[in-house]
C-alpha cells in the first residue's frame, strides 16, 4: 500500500506500546490514529506520545479508524481486540505472548474474517534464529542435547517467553517431534538423569533485561550455543510497524513474521486466499 496508513495501538501505555509510539513517529507512511488503554483508564481523553495521540477505552471506534490494528497488551484484551479487528474485517497485528493453546487457536479462528498475524517476536534476529535451530539440530543429529535458557527484565508476567516457546518448536520440528511431547519445564530436587528426547526451558527474570535467548545443543565433549540478546526494545516496535505496513489492505489469513521477512507476498496471498 503506497499511501500513508493508520494504526490503532491496543495496550498503549505499556513498554511496547510507548516503543511503538516513539518510533512510529520516525517513519514515514504510518502513523498512529488511536492508543487503547485498559477500559475506565485515567488517561483516556488524554493525548500520548511524540506525536500526541488521543488515548481511548472505544475500541470499536479505535478499530474502525484504523488501517491495521497492532496490539502488545495482555491475552485477554489481545483476543477482545481480534475479535473486534474481525467484526471490522481490519488486519490485526500481535505481539502478544503467554497465550494458551485454546487462545491460540480462538486468534486464528478471528482469521477467516480479517488477515491475522501474530508472531513472539518481531525482531529479525529472532526469526533468522529460528532458521538456525533448526538447521541445526538437523545437521547435529543425535547425541545432542537441546536446552533453551531465556532471560527477561523482573516485570515479564508470562514464562516461558513466547520466543523460548518458539524456538523450541522450531528445534522439535527438526527432530519431527510435537514440542508439547517433550518439553520440560525447570529441573529441582532428584530429577534423574534427562532422557534424549526432552527439551529443557531454563528461565531468569531480573532487573531491565530487555530479552536473551540461547538455545544450546550439547553432546559428549562439545556444544553449540545459539544465542540472540536483544538490548534495545525498538527492534520489536520497528518489526510490528514493518508487519503492519506489509498487513494493510491484506485478504483474510493467518500469516507470521517469516511472511514479511523472508516470503513472498503473492505466495502468502495465494496461501490464504
Ligand atoms: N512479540 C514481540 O516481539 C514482543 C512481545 N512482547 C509481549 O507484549 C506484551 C506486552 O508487553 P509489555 O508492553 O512489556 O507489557 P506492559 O505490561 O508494559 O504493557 C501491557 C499493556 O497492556 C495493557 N492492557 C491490559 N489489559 C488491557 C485491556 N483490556 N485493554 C487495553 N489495554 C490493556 C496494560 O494496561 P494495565 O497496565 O492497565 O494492565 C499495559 O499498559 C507481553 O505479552 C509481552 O510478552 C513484548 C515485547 C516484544
Ligand atoms: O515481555 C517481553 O519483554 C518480551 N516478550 C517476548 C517473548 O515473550 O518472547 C519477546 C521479547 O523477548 C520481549
Amino acid at each position: 500500500m503506497d499511501r500513508e496508513i493508520f494504526v490503532t495501538i491496543i495496550g498503549a501505555e505499556g513498554r511496547m506500546g510507548a516503543e511503538l509510539l516513539a518510533n512510529v513517529s520516525l517513519m514515514e507512511g504510518i502513523s498512529v490514529t488511536d492508543a487503547v488503554v485498559r477500559p475506565g483508564s485515567e488517561s483516556v481523553g488524554s493525548v500520548i506520545g511524540p506525536e500526541g495521540v488521543r488515548v481511548t477505552d472505544d475500541m470499536d471506534t479505535a478499530v474502525e479508524n484504523a488501517d491495521v490494528v497492532i496490539d502488545f497488551s495482555a491475552p485477554e484484551a489481545c483476543l477482545a481486540a481480534a475479535e473486534c479487528a474481525a467484526r471490522f474485517e481490519t488486519p490485526f497485528v500481535s505481539g502478544t505472548t503467554g497465550l494458551s493453546e485454546a487462545q491460540i487457536a480462538e486468534l486464528k479462528g478471528r482469521s477467516s474474517d480479517a488477515a491475522v498475524l501474530w508472531a513472539a517476536n518481531f525482531s529479525v534476529g529472532v526469526n533468522v534464529l529460528e532458521q538456525l535451530v533448526e538447521l541445526g539440530v538437523k545437521a547435529a543429529g543425535e547425541g545432542f542435547d537441546i536446552e533453551i535458557c531465556e532471560a527477561h527484565h523482573r516485570r515479564k508476567v508470562d514464562a516461558p517467553s513466547g520466543t523460548a516457546l518458539f524456538l523450541g518448536r522450531a528445534a522439535a520440528r527438526a527432530r519431527d517431534v510435537d514440542l508439547d511431547d517433550v518439553a520440560v519445564h525447570g529441573r529441582e530436587g532428584h530429577t534423574g538423569a534427562r532422557s534424549d528426547e526432552e527439551i529443557g526451558f531454563q528461565v531468569i527474570r531480573g532487573g531491565s533485561i530487555v530479552g536473551e535467548h540461547t538455545v544450546y545443543l550439547a553432546a559428549e565433549g562439545e556444544r553449540i550455543e545459539l544465542t540472540h540478546r536483544a538490548t534495545d526494545r525498538g527492534i520489536f516496535a520497528r518489526g510490528a510497524l514493518r508487519a503492519a505496513q506489509w498487513m494493510a489492505g491484506r485478504h483474510p489469513g493467518w500469516y507470521s513474521m517469516k511472511d514479511v521477512l523472508f516470503g513472498d507476498s503473492e505466495r502468502a496471498n495465494e496461501r490464504n486466499s
